[in-house]
């Protein structure tokens, strides 16, 4: 068996940032994609082309087509793969665990078939005793590849598992690492920010200025707060990274897939084409139904997920979305 520090399962452009960062640090890291080509080509090119081409892989950063062997080789996985594969990956992982097997991920999404965590979707897969972690906040994973400086939060179940895996993931030069205790806050705040970016894209396609993207991501705060509260998550949490960091971060620069959406959508694209333009994963497409579906269970009112909702799944014109925001009933700060 090989060993390495941690193995990082999905080779996207987050998947990949990720893994250069902690080789980066100078632990040995396997990146493993469930396409063997493209591990191929990784480790022809060294760098992943498609997503990352300037950010070039460390020495101790190594390829890995098979899943077994890329699970065997470290106790520590960190999984990063869209939300609505993210079960599936789970159960293709979990005969091969070793019994001291820890899981972190970094997907920011929701379970498509329910609406719930991805850390209910963990304990259903691995049983409820397995260590688990969660990585969110403000981090485009160019900016990341390339060693600039970027901040993130981590929670854990398992306060070693927590505390070690800050110490692969934290660089003192680069990438700074807050603990947080809070699980279903960072995951939370990772899902609605998709959400609220795609809002604010939207805003900004149909020509609206800064005045409203800002009260976009001020009241998208409100919401994600109040469905967090709801689902037993710490107010604070939504005023840090994962919170109102990386709705700041998504809804304002043109890195983001999500607000970029909103944008193609707002000039008038459609779904469809606005996504092949994308031509990567835009998870707040499917949060948009789940966070939905989400609040509606816990009789929490989300009126700008709610109008994003309705103009991706039912046809609603933007422009009427952005009227039926303004135009409830006045209230209370
Ligand atoms: N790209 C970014 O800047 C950031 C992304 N994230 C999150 O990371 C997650 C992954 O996103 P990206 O890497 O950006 O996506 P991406 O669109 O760049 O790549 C998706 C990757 O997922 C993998 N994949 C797809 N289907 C799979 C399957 N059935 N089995 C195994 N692997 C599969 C493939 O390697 C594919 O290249 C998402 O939840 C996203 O929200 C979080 C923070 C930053
Ligand atoms: O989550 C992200 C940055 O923190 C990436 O955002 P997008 O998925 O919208 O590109």
């Amino acid at each position: 068996m090989t060993h390495a520090a941690i193995s990082v399962l999905g080779a996207g452009s987050y998947g990949t940032a990720l893994a250069i960062a902690l080789a980066r640090n100078g632990h040995r890291t396997l990146l493993w994609s469930h396409r063997p080509e493209q591990v191929a080509a990784l480790a022809a090119d060294r760098c992943n082309r498609v997503f990352l081409p300037d950010a070039l892989f460390p020495d101790s950063l190594e390829l890995e087509a098979d899943l077994q062997r890329a699970v065997q080789a470290s106790r520590n996985l960190l999984i990063v793969v869209p939300s609505h594969v993210f079960a599936d990956v789970l159960h293709q992982v979990k005969p091969f665990l070793r019994p001291d097997s820890r899981i972190a991920w970094a997907t920011k999404g929701l379970d498509p078939a329910t609406g719930n965590l991805l850390q209910r979707v963990a304990e259903d897969v691995v049983g409820p005793d397995r260590p688990l972690a969660v990585l969110s906040g403000p981090t485009f994973a160019k900016e990341l590849a390339m060693g600039l400086p970027t901040a993130i939060s981590l929670a854990s179940t398992d306060a070693d598992f927590a505390r070690e895996l800050a110490d692969l993931v934290h660089c003192d030069r680069s990438f700074r690492v807050y603990l947080n205790d809070d699980m279903v806050g960072l995951q939370l705040g990772g899902a609605v920010k998709n959400v609220i970016a795609i809002g604010a894209g939207l805003a900004d396609g149909l020509g609206f200025g800064a005045n409203a993207r800002t009260a976009l991501i001020t009241r998208g705060l409100v919401e994600l707060q109040r469905l967090g509260v709801a689902l037993g998550a710490q107010q604070d949490t939504f005023m840090g990274m994962a919170g109102l960091g990386d709705l700041v971060l998504t809804c304002t620069d043109n890195q983001s897939r999500n607000r970029r959406f909103g944008l193609a959508l707002g000039q008038g694209s459609s779904v469809d084409t606005a996504m092949a333009e994308i031509g990567q994963v835009v998870e707040g497409y499917r949060n948009a139904a789940e966070v939905h579906q989400l609040a509606g269970r816990h009789g929490v009112e989300m009126p700008i997920c709610e109008q994003v909702y309705q103009v991706l799944y039912e046809g609603k014109n933007a422009r009427e979305a952005a009227i039926a925001l303004l135009s409830r009933d006045r209230k209370a700060e």
